[in-house]
């Protein structure tokens, strides 16, 4: 289908909003008047642009407060839609959304609004435009897509039709199954949005806190199947509005806009009985576990010392780069000295084991999102990577998804794997990535749409210098999870990658005595476990010893601990006990409250040179 956005959705002038839509690949906008405004571009300009553009310009917006009036209000409102009706001539633009009313409507009349839509749709027919008519969830009397379309079935207008947006529908909880009984040459426009799931009031909600399909809780591609197979034939159109957005850069958001739209298209073509007017791309693959996660830094050693006191194996030197490798179990850490000059260690890169590489990589082209710019030697393996937001590399390997993956041979004179080898670290339990706000949204979309990753829920916890926001993205096996952390402004919290075991115990006790001073936590902390758990005497001892945080659900039980920050980057070990499958969010303010003090007792600062080096 034809793709469209509003340009309220994006920052800057009106000019800079159609060359960004216009590059990101979009076919077309709806112009959002307040743009055109405070444009000094007259309207035959903007048109012009457009036209040099390649952008349709899909539909003018909004008109307010139009029906359900009394009589004289009604003769100043068609004078009001005449003057539009004009612009939208000299815009070139022939569908005008009007916004169920608000404000003035005194009549809570089916009959009335049609008869006073009808005189629009007359008036609109004169100048050979047609109008949209969109319920808002927070309308005076017509807040529901279903009334809107009654009324506009009564209106019995050729001009007339009506607008439908996901917002509108899905905040108010409609059943958007109903669009499908509405004839799809009378369904002018659709716009979608998606949102958090948040309990205040709908308007708020809805001028602050949309979101990009793929970034909230709703069901996009159910709603797009219903107006597909209802036959509407107009274009997907993105109405965002959101506060990060219209700060954000804006070519970066439209691109990432059309990223939602093409994920949420092939996504909606995915569920029975969706027409083929549906565009899809290619299949997702889900990974099925962590082929590694690379670390990168000028000096890698204070990260090789750790990992050494954690447990884990040096396998051995890159035969032809400065990059080491250590592993324990199934858990590979690269440390890439390459191209780091004057970095401290940070999070560089993630490799997942994924059932068909290939799949994934056209999938990411049909997102556009950009390759990786990785040089792969001669004798060396091939594996695709693309730049992920946050400024990480993601790799997938499709080899050799039973044993040690095959590049672990292009590193020489190290120890070898002893399978089994003293009870340590197994695996990659989960990788927690921190970025600012603006890249948050981005890199959600990022995990659902290339990896087809989940996300089941969102967390906040409370810092020394601000709420840090959490979201879990998951493999529904849970063998792949990122935790997306968003720190407060002007704080980069540490990147951190847990390593999974069986017991944490040992592990602990066997890196103090080679040295770890893991972070420590305070008494106090102690006491609320013994309270809130009832543990006893002699568990609580152990935690205390060791300096483990403990957390238990109904499922089973989480222990773990945290290595100080080198850098941008800190280890966590977890033990998980039968089938907890949380990841324990309570503990969190006693991590970022004892990680400042450590900061503080360094005199460290956040600035450049500690996390990556985009952030
Ligand atoms: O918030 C508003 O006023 C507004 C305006 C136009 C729309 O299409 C919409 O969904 C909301
Ligand atoms: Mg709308």
């Amino acid at each position: 289908m034809r793709t469209s956005i509003a340009t309220v959705c994006l920052s800057g002038s009106l000019e800079d909003k159609l060359y960004a839509c216009a590059d990101a690949g979009f076919d077309g906008v709806e112009i959002f008047e307040p743009d055109l405004v405070v444009s000094d571009r007259s309207p035959e300009e903007i048109r012009a642009l457009a036209d040099r553009l390649g952008l349709r310009l899909e539909m003018y917006q909004p008109f307010r407060d139009f029906e359900g009036v009394a009589p004289p209000l009604l003769e100043d409102n068609l004078r009001r839609a005449r003057e539009r009706f004009t612009t939208m001539r000299r815009l070139g633009t022939d569908l005008m959304l009007v916004c169920s009313n608000v404000a003035t409507a005194t009549v809570d009349s089916d009959q009335v609004s049609a008869d006073q839509l009808r005189r629009l749709g007359d008036l609109a027919a004169e100048h050979g435009v047609r109008v949209a008519f969109e319920a808002l969830a927070w309308g005076r009397y017509i807040d529901d897509y279903r009334r809107s379309w009654r009324v506009v079935e009564r209106a019995d207008h050729e001009a007339v039709g009506v607008c439908l947006d996901s917002f509108h529908i899905l905040a108010r909880g409609h059943d958007p199954a109903e669009i499908e009984k509405i004839p799809g040459e009378k369904i002018f426009f659709v716009q979608l949005a998606d949102a958090p799931a948040l309990t205040m009031d709908v308007l708020s909600w809805s001028r602050h806190h949309r979101l990009f399909p793929g970034e909230g809780s709703w069901d996009l591609g159910r709603f797009v199947a219903h107006v597909a197979r209802a036959g509407y034939a107009g274009p997907l159109s993105l109405e965002v509005f959101n506060d990060v957005f219209r700060q954000a850069d804006t070519r970066r958001t439209a691109e990432h806009a059309l990223r939602s739209l093409v994920w949420l298209e092939d996504r909606a073509a995915r569920l029975p009985g969706s027409p083929g007017s549906l565009h899809r791309i290619a299949d997702p693959a889900v990974p099925s576990g962590y082929d590694y996660v690379e670390v990168k830094a000028e000096d890698t050693g204070e990260v090789e010392q750790l990992l050494e006191r954690l447990g884990m194996t040096f396998r051995g030197q890159h035969r032809t780069k400065p990059v080491r490798l250590w592993s324990a179990g199934d858990a590979r850490i690269v440390l890439n000295e390459q191209h780091a000059r004057d970095q401290r260690p940070h999070l560089a890169g993630v490799g997942f084991r994924v059932p068909d590489a290939a799949a994934v990589r056209d999938r990411a082209r049909a997102l556009a999102v950009g390759p990786a710019a990785r040089r792969t030697q001669a004798g060396e393996l091939e594996m695709p990577g693309f730049m992920a937001p946050s400024g990480i590399e993601v790799f997938l390997n499709d080899r050799d998804l039973g044993g040690e993956p095959a590049w672990v041979a292009e590193f020489e004179h190290g120890r070898p794997h002893v399978p089994g080898e003293a009870p340590g670290i197994g695996g990659i339990d989960h990788v927690n990535v921190s970025h600012g706000r603006d890249a948050h949204d981005e890199a959600v979309l990022f995990c659902t749409s290339v990896l087809g990753l989940e996300s089941p829920s969102a967390t906040q916890a409370a810092g020394p210098h601000g709420l840090v926001h959490s979201q879990v993205m998951r493999t529904p096996d849970g063998r792949v999870r990122l935790s997306l952390n968003v720190s407060p402004a002007g704080v980069t919290h540490p990147d951190h990658v847990a390593l999974a075991c069986d017991d944490v115990v040992a592990v602990a006790r066997r890196a103090r005595e080679r040295g770890l001073e893991p972070v420590p936590v305070p008494g106090n902390y102690y006491d609320d476990l013994r309270a809130r758990f009832a543990l006893d005497d002699a568990v609580l001892a152990t935690l205390r010893e060791h300096q483990l945080l403990f957390d238990r659900s109904d499922a089973g039980e989480l222990w773990h601990f945290y290595t100080p920050r080198v850098g941008g980057l800190c280890f966590e070990v977890v033990q998980r006990v039968g089938a907890y499958d949380a990841y324990a969010t309570d503990n969190t303010p006693v991590l970022l409250a004892a990680q400042d003090r450590m900061d503080r007792a360094v005199g460290r600062r956040d600035g450049p040179g500690q996390g990556r080096p985009d952030l």
